[in-house]
């Protein structure tokens, strides 16, 4: 019997059809809170959110310690995302995590290249590059951070760094479906200083076409850029707006009910 008639006989319902590049809001909670937060955070915040999970994806990224406890407690329309992997793989190395490791744990998400671990961890684009390619060996979604510095940005050079940030993951990407990139202009981070949404618009429209010069014109159709540094309940909605911005990445934000109002805003948009 074909597929087809097996599938009308036994009545299976037609998946549904996913875009691909539905919203995403990120909280990403750095190395911060303790298992108390963690637990309030969650039962009083987050699971009391709601949102169209076909509409925006929802994730959030605890220290390693306390991913199980959040994976626990969440509710499943909510996912748990790793702040970082190794670049090595399982073996020898004190204090790190691998991407077969959080993939094994039963996350699908993990962020990479962070700019505090670009400037804290001395992560250079070819560090970046070899965990881009652990995530995509193990078939995880990479949220890929990049974005330029303060001096970058007056010297004229936003746009040449984020080339070289792109150039260097390009060959450690063999499926965009599972990357999302974030732009996070490293001036804008913690700091309160947002990028205007028209210079975010710029850049995330920069991005994209290099997607589509580097890849394809339906690929960068396709891969969520979003936004994060200093994002608020304050500036999400002229965010959003942007016809390039698919979502956020959020730091201190992320810590408290603002998060539920960020995605609130997410959603309704
Ligand atoms: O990962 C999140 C970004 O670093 C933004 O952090 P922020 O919202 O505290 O500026």
């Amino acid at each position: 019997m074909q597929k087809k008639d097996l599938a009308a006989q036994q009545q299976i319902p037609e998946q549904p059809k996913v875009d691909p590049r539905r919203l995403l809001v990120g909280g990403n909670w750095k190395s911060n809170g303790n298992v108390t937060f963690v637990r309030e955070m969650i039962n009083e915040v987050l699971n009391r959110m709601k949102f169209d999970e076909k509409k925006v994806d929802v994730v959030v990224a605890p220290i390693v310690i306390h991913i199980p406890s959040a994976k626990a407690m969440l509710n499943t329309n909510i996912m748990v995302c790793a702040q970082n992997i190794n670049m090595m793989g399982n073996g020898a190395y004190t204090g790190e995590v691998s991407a077969e490791q959080i993939k094994d744990f039963g996350l699908q998400w993990v962020i990479i290249g962070h700019s505090e671990r670009r400037k804290l961890f001395s992560e250079n684009n070819e560090i970046v590059a070899k965990k881009v390619e652990r995530a995509q060996d193990q078939g995880l979604n990479s949220i890929v951070c990049i974005g330029e510095t303060y001096e970058e940005r007056e010297e004229g050079l936003t746009k040449d760094i984020l080339k070289a940030q792109l150039d260097a993951i390009k060959q450690s990407i063999r499926d965009w479906s599972k990357i999302v990139i974030a732009y996070e202009p490293v001036w804008a981070i913690g700091t309160g200083k947002t990028a205007s949404s028209d210079m975010a618009a710029e850049v995330h429209d920069y991005i994209r076409k290099w997607v589509a010069q580097n890849c394809s014109e339906l690929i960068s159709q396709q891969t969520r850029i979003i936004y994060g540094g200093s994002v608020t309940e304050k500036n999400a909605e002229s965010l959003i707006t942007q016809k390039d911005i698919d979502g956020f990445l959020v730091g201190g934000a992320s810590l408290k009910q603002t998060f539920a109002e960020i995605v609130d805003i997410v959603n309704k948009s």
